[in-house]
């Protein structure tokens, strides 16, 4: 995907949108986890608990934000996205909806998870059309393999959930190959879509809905924490 965007007003992030530099430098071990209510203002749930907390990897231009919060008024989702552009084109977004349960990071996913995400914090993982680095010698590159998974692994509650989907036939034997092998913690499931996905969408994302008139057929998993 190419990191441009039009936009006919300046994008405003403020109080949706957290650069990467706001956070602290990685301590021993190269962890520092921080507490992400702070990002949501401690809101409280109902019942004075703690509110259920997802995270999107690669949120693009928030559309899966945009649409599925909205009907989980009662969680908190933060979407972490690398380029900046799409960052601030989806926390502009989610400004100009009042999404106040959507919060947009820019950084690296991984990175960010790896050093500031502490045990258990999310219900659920999203990393839906993940870039498939399609050439042998980036295959590396690619976000879903072993010992991403144990980190999203450590990062998921009790019955949390990472839910995935690609539109790259390579890059989902590659997924079913590496599933396999966090199987020991991963109870591998079919996919089921997201709510907010329109009739016959695997999500509703922009890119699915730009590749969809091509025909691309669509895979996905969900793998559920044992
Ligand atoms: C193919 S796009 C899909 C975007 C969106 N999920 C959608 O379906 O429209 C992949 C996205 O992942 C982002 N991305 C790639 N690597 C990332 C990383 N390590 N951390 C956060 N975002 C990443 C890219 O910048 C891009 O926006």
């Amino acid at each position: 995907m190419t990191a441009s965007l039009s936009s006919n007003h300046p994008p405003d992030v403020s109080g949706f949108g957290f650069d990467r530099d706001v956070l602290p430098a990685a301590g021993a071990g190269g962890r520092t986890p921080i507490d992400l209510r702070e990002v949501f203002g401690f809101k409280p749930d109902a019942d004075g608990g703690q509110r259920p907390l997802e995270l999107e990897i690669g949120s693009g231009k928030g559309t899966f934000l945009a649409q599925q919060a909205p009907l989980q008024p009662g969680t908190d989702f933060l979407g972490v996205e690398i380029a900046k552009p799409f960052w601030r084109h989806a926390a502009d977004r989610a400004r100009r909806l009042g999404l106040s349960n959507v919060r947009l990071l820019w950084h690296d996913a991984e990175a960010f998870v790896r050093a500031h995400c502490g045990d258990g914090v999310f219900a659920a993982v999203h990393l839906y059309f993940p870039d498939p680095w399609p050439k042998d010698r980036h295959h590396k590159r690619r976000s879903f393999q072993e010992p991403f998974l144990r980190e999203v692994h450590r990062v998921l509650g009790p019955g949390g959930v990472l839910r995935v989907a690609t539109d790259h036939e390579g890059y989902f034997e590659w997924m079913q190959a590496h599933a396999a092998r966090v199987e020991d913690v991963f109870e591998r499931r079919p996919y089921v879509p997201p709510a907010s996905a329109g009739p016959g969408e695997w999500v509703g994302t922009n890119f699915e809905r730009k590749y969809i008139p091509e025909g691309r057929r669509f895979q996905g998993m969900i793998l559920a924490r044992r």
